[in-house]
């Protein structure tokens, strides 16, 4: 579960592009929930996704993930509940790693005592296997250095490395935005096969409102460091593509105008 209470973040406060990114923003998710995230740009998407991961602190409000204030927890601390993919391919895996040890260094973040035996013949086995469900053959290249691999196998592996240990919250920015059609649908299917399986509390942002509307239970919009819309349950079902842009225009407008 995670609950967020009355986040705000102002960055540069004070000075002449003071920016308020999250501006009291509050929300819920129950254990399992699948939450698409979307909102127009600088709406607050990457700023809620950051503290939540404990990237960025909060200036004021709270944050709970099954219960427990993690609101002054590091990242690294956060780790243990918190999985996270990037948009960027290269950001979530270490390049001069192998694909093993890439695998081998999420499990330490999850969970650090248990690294000390290093990469057993059974950990490469449990390697093998996760790897296996995306189809691409990463399961014969433990051994491989990752920066061989393309792009979309970086992002596929980050997607492994964020699911296996079973976080509490999956955390998931854009993360199909920068792969080329087929990679991305690929990495989408692989994500919607492991959220589901595994049961993950996951949020998705995306600027994709198609995707939106297929994928998830919920749907939270934020605009201007606030929740503006949720929707959830036969209001979701009953949302069309032309109805979620409805609610970017009114903001996107006023920006056009210059008001
Ligand atoms: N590190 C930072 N320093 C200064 N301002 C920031 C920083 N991070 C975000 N902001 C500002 O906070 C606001 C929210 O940005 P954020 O990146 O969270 O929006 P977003 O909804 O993720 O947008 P996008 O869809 O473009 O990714 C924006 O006005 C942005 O310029």
């Amino acid at each position: 579960m995670l609950k967020i209470k009355d986040a705000r973040r102002v960055f540069f406060q004070g000075m002449p592009d003071e920016k308020v990114a999250l501006d009291g923003l509050s929300l819920t998710l129950a254990r399992g929930d699948f939450a698409i995230v979307i909102g127009s740009n600088g709406a607050g998407k990457s700023t809620m996704m950051n503290a939540v991961s404990g990237a960025l602190m909060l200036d004021q409000g709270s944050i709970h993930i099954n219960g427990a204030d993690v609101t002054a927890m590091p990242v690294h601390a956060r780790a243990r509940h918190v999985a996270r993919v990037f948009q960027d391919p290269m950001k979530g895996t270490a390049a001069s790693m192998t694909i093993a040890e890439n695998m081998l260094l999420a499990e330490m973040r999850q969970n650090p005592a248990r690294l000390r035996r290093g990469l057993t013949r059974a950990r490469r086995e449990t390697y093998r296997e996760h790897l296996s469900y995306l189809g691409l053959g990463l399961e014969d290249r433990l051994d491989t250095p990752v920066s061989l691999l393309s792009g979309g196998q970086r992002q596929s592996l980050s997607l492994v490395m964020a699911v296996s240990g079973e976080p509490d919250i999956l955390l998931l920015d854009e993360h199909t935005a920068a792969l080329d059609p087929r990679t991305a649908d690929l990495v989408l299917n692989a994500t919607l096969r492991a959220v589901t399986a595994l049961k993950l509390t996951t949020m998705m942002v995306t600027h994709n409102m198609a995707h939106a509307l297929e994928y998830g239970n919920r749907i939270i919009m934020l605009d201007a460091g606030k929740v503006l819309l949720e929707l959830s349950g036969e209001e979701k079902a009953r949302a069309t593509v032309p109805d979620l842009i409805g609610h970017f225009s009114v903001k996107s407008d006023r920006m056009l105008l210059g008001a």
